[in-house]
């Protein structure tokens, strides 16, 4: 095979075929001088896609919309949702395009997306652009996320347009973000398509997700329903494993809630230091609505949204009323808590090194002990959750000491250890389950700051920490301290 005809990649594009209601084909803004910020050459390479040939010039102006390989068809998808409760009719990509899916060797779809691509219809009164910044911020938190083994979009790319962008704090470097995903269903894609009162167009949609995302769903008697429930369980689980490793996703609109059960949109997002339930980092969160402990909760709420908006077809399955979808809906979604708490004890499970044969009933009076500690109370301040975590293995090898020294009520600390150490925890098994770097708010400040500056070292060597996230490896001690106390109250921003 020669490299140019590995080189062009071959993009499909079945969601536009399938939807064409739900799309809006577009062109990508013209860059004015593109230059490859980053690029991820081992996903380049998973997708069958040749780094060498992306970091050329016909491959730096794909990764940003502006070469379209033969067949490919870039659209615009649009979508409804709640933001912060209230809802919005119409939102979509307004400065995003999907230029097409790629098929994987075994045959899965992949989404390739380009965020702060140029204005589309959807694009209300935004200028479409996004800044380099932001896009390097949900680079290295994606990134991150993955090598967790939290499932999320990914990042193939960073690419800098060469366009000022004009934002509040004054004008930018302008970037597109070239992020791979399952796919960009969103709740908020149903809610649109809800709201369109055309039940053969939510059917297709339906289809789509479930061909896509939980092809079991297709066996069932009740296929609106068994959809429902798969995406319920994969919202629980994606979201049990962000409380254990402490992130803070910042703005959980419905419009950011994906049917694949994958994190999307890295925007205000955050990582704990603090294990503090309310911590809340985004500039427009003023009630904490999306705060670290109320994750579950919101979540369990966007799912009441995705309920209602598959009604008509949860009916028509099961041959009844709208009363009696509400019904079997709301039977469905009230076992949200018992999926979410199944998650959560299979993430706690491990990060204590218990073996999977512990019962729940066991492990949760454990659990709530535990957090009571962490979160502080009347004992003291939040402790570092990441940190304290780690020296828990310390603690199941036998020195206490560096876990035991993070908390205050000591006493009730050591009676806890007692206690856990009798189920014989494994150590080695809680190395692999507690990381020692995850992306810290001020190191990922830090590196976006030079990055602008045009150093990009800072981030490289943030990207080394986080994509081994469980190995201490020769990497510098300060990328697994908290912040210090000059860094100060964290702050996210949407929509930059
Ligand atoms: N600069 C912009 N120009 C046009 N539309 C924008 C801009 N910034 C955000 N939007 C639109 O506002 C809505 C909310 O944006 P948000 O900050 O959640 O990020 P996003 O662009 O939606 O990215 P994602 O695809 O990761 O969800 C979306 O419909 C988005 O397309
Ligand atoms: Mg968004």
């Amino acid at each position: 095979m020669t490299t140019s005809t590995r080189a062009e990649p071959r993009l499909g594009h079945t969601y536009a075929d399938a939807l064409p209601e739900l799309v809006t084909d577009w062109r990508a803004e013209e860059p004015l001088d593109p230059g490859l910020v980053v690029l991820n050459e081992p996903l380049a390479a998973s997708l069958g896609l040749d780094p060498a040939w992306l970091r050329g010039e016909e491959g730096v102006r794909f990764l940003l919309g502006a070469h379209v390989p033969d067949g490919a068809r870039p659209v615009a998808q649009v979508y409804a949702g709640h933001q912060f409760g209230g809802y919005s009719p119409r939102l979509g990509d307004g400065r995003a395009l999907l230029l097409g899916e790629i098929t994987t060797e075994d045959g899965a779809l992949r989404d390739l997306h380009l965020k702060g691509s140029g204005r589309t219809p959807y694009a209300r009164g935004g200028d479409g652009r996004a800044v380099l910044g932001p896009m390097l911020r949900e680079h290295v938190v994606s990134e991150a996320m993955h090598a967790l083994g939290i499932p999320t979009t990914r990042s193939l790319a960073v690419v800098a347009t060469g366009r000022p962008v004009v934002r509040e704090d004054g004008t930018l470097p302008g970037a597109v973000l070239a992020r791979v995903a399952r796919s960009h269903l969103r709740v908020g894609t149903f809610q649109y398509a809800r709201a369109l009162d055309d039940p053969a167009l939510l059917r297709r949609l339906a289809e789509q997700a479930i061909a896509r995302h939980h092809p079991a769903a297709a066996q069932s008697d009740a296929p609106a329903l068994a959809l429902f429930e798969a995406v319920r369980n994969a919202q629980a689980r994606l979201v049990a494993q962000w409380m254990g490793v402490g992130f803070v996703h910042g703005v959980l609109n419905t419009d950011n809630v994906t049917i694949s059960g994958e994190s999307i949109d890295y925007g205000p997002c955050a990582f704990l230091d603090a294990a503090d339930p309310g911590a809340v980092f985004s500039s427009i969160d003023h009630q904490g609505r999306y705060a670290w402990g109320n994750q579950p909760a919101v979540t369990g709420w966007n799912l009441a949204r995705l309920a209602e908006s598959l009604l008509p077809l949860i009916a028509e399955d099961a041959g009844v009323d709208t009363d009696g979808a509400v019904e079997l809906a709301t039977a469905s979604l009230s076992r949200f808590a018992t999926s979410y708490a199944a998650a959560w004890h299979d993430v706690l499970r491990a990060k204590l090194g218990l073996p999977a044969g512990l019962s729940d009933d066991a492990l949760a009076p454990l659990g709530e002990d535990l957090m009571a500690l962490v979160r502080g109370g009347e004992g003291g301040p939040p402790v570092d959750h990441t940190g304290f975590f780690r020296d828990l293995s310390a603690a199941a090898r036998g020195d206490v000491a560096p876990a035991r020294d993070r908390v205050l009520d000591v006493a009730a600390f050591d009676e806890w250890v007692a206690t856990w150490r009798a189920l014989d925890p494994d150590a080695d098994a809680m190395d692999r389950a507690n990381p020692v770097h995850v992306p810290r708010n001020h190191l990922v400040e830090e590196a976006l700051e030079a990055a602008t500056a045009g150093d990009l070292d800072p981030l490289r060597r943030l990207l080394e920490a986080v994509t081994s996230p469980y190995e201490v490896g020769d990497v510098d001690a300060r990328y697994r301290e908290p912040a210090p106390a000059s860094f100060g109250a964290y702050t996210t921003y949407c929509g930059t």
